[in-house]
């Protein structure tokens, strides 16, 4: 009784410091509060606040809801440290997704995952060993083996040259880029492709590939530390377009970076990015810049753990750790090549050198 009214009032503050408004409540338990707000207010406002949720609440608790109702959930438990990657816990709740993208676990033991080919081009940020690269892994991994090749095809780019060598020659991957040369021509030809699909749309008035007869597998461009490539107008430019067309043309982004940097993100790209995901920032403003204020609060110990921004709503989660060597021994039944000598030369470098933190200079141990 006398935590149910702590609870209560602990709501009323809470929604006066968001939205400057009273809550009325409609349930009240030791997990989950219920309320609505008067008419008038915009909820938006009750979901761009929800820290002050997290900071009266704690963390891991996830508010829900749209014009009046809201749920808020306090999980029992915290989340968990460490979640191992394992496919096949995924298999079936992905399988009806065209384009899967897997999240991680949220406090209420939840499997978070969402579709891209809904929910346009992805940015994942964070700072140096908070575990992007791993998330990426996973979702890239996941999509692997949960597409044929006929389905989805994938561009890479990996300038940095650590991350992405692990899905050369394999079935579903057209290049890994690793210079800005071989990044710009493998996008020219995307460009050319999408012309092509964009003439095809106009021609049979479709308005997705997936209404044309010829099945035509969706793109996926992929590059990890994408503000190495700030200063490459052509690059930028064609990532902008297929930010802005892309998605009808079944060509998608993922993008990654170690500081959510505001000159890469200004213009067409910033809105285009519909879902944010974001690990441990490291101040207020970069948190700001990634779309997810409150991730400066993650604490430098909890890698992996992470915050979503889907259609303006944050959740809290703890992304599947999946190791460098896990990932390429799980993917060699899609290996159509033997490795060439420059892939060899990458994955030792990764699996060798404790991964580094090119903007950053981090210092952490690269397959704990
Ligand atoms: N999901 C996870 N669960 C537990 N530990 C993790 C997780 N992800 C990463 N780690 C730990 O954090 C380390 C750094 O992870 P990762 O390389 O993914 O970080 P990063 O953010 O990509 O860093 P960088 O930008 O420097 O590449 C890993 O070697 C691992 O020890």
């Amino acid at each position: 009784m006398i935590r149910n009214l702590n609870l209560r009032r602990k709501l009323v503050k809470a929604v006066r410091l968001a939205a400057d408004t009273e809550p009325k409540i409609y349930h009240v338990s030791d997990t989950k509060l219920i309320f609505a707000i008067p008419h008038g207010i915009d909820p938006a406002s009750l979901h761009e606040k929800a820290y002050v949720f997290r900071q009266v609440f704690g963390e891991d608790c996830e508010l829900v809801g749209d014009l009046k109702r809201f749920d808020l959930t306090i999980p029992a438990r915290p989340l968990p440290a460490k979640l191992a990657y394992n496919f096949e816990e995924w298999r079936e709740d992905i399988s009806e997704l065209a384009l899967p993208i897997i999240c991680g676990i949220n406090a209420l033991g939840r499997r978070l995952y969402y579709d891209l080919a809904e929910r346009p081009h992805l940015l994942i940020s964070g700072e140096t060993g908070s575990g992007k690269s791993s998330l990426l892994r996973a979702i890239i991994t996941t999509l692997l083996l949960s597409k044929e090749p006929e389905e989805v095809r994938l561009l890479l780019g990996d300038l940095k040259r650590s991350e992405f060598g692990l899905f050369r020659n394999l079935a579903h991957v057209d290049a890994v880029c690793v210079d800005k040369t071989q990044l710009e021509r493998e996008l020219k030809l995307i460009k050319v492709e999408m012309e092509r699909r964009g003439n095809l749309l106009d021609e049979t008035g479709a308005t997705h590939i997936s209404e044309l007869s010829e099945k035509l597998p969706y793109y996926i461009v992929a590059i990890d530390e994408v503000a190495l490539l700030r200063k490459e107008r052509r690059i930028m430019e064609i990532i902008e377009d297929i930010s802005s067309i892309g998605r009808s043309l079944g060509v998608l982004l993922i993008l990654s970076m170690q500081r959510p940097d505001s000159k890469v993100l200004e213009g067409r790209l910033k809105n285009n990015l519909t879902v944010r995901i974001s690990g441990r920032q490291s101040n207020k403003t970069n948190a700001n810049v990634a779309g997810l204020p409150g991730a400066e609060r993650i604490k430098q110990t909890e890698r992996g753990r992470m915050l979503i921004d889907i259609d303006g709503v944050y959740r809290r989660f703890q992304a599947p750790w999946l190791a460098y060597k896990d990932a390429r021994d799980i993917l060699t039944h899609l290996r159509v090549k033997p490795s060439e000598s420059s892939d060899k030369a990458i994955e030792t470098l990764v699996e060798e050198t404790p991964l580094f933190g090119v903007l950053d200079g981090g210092d952490f141990d690269a397959e704990a």
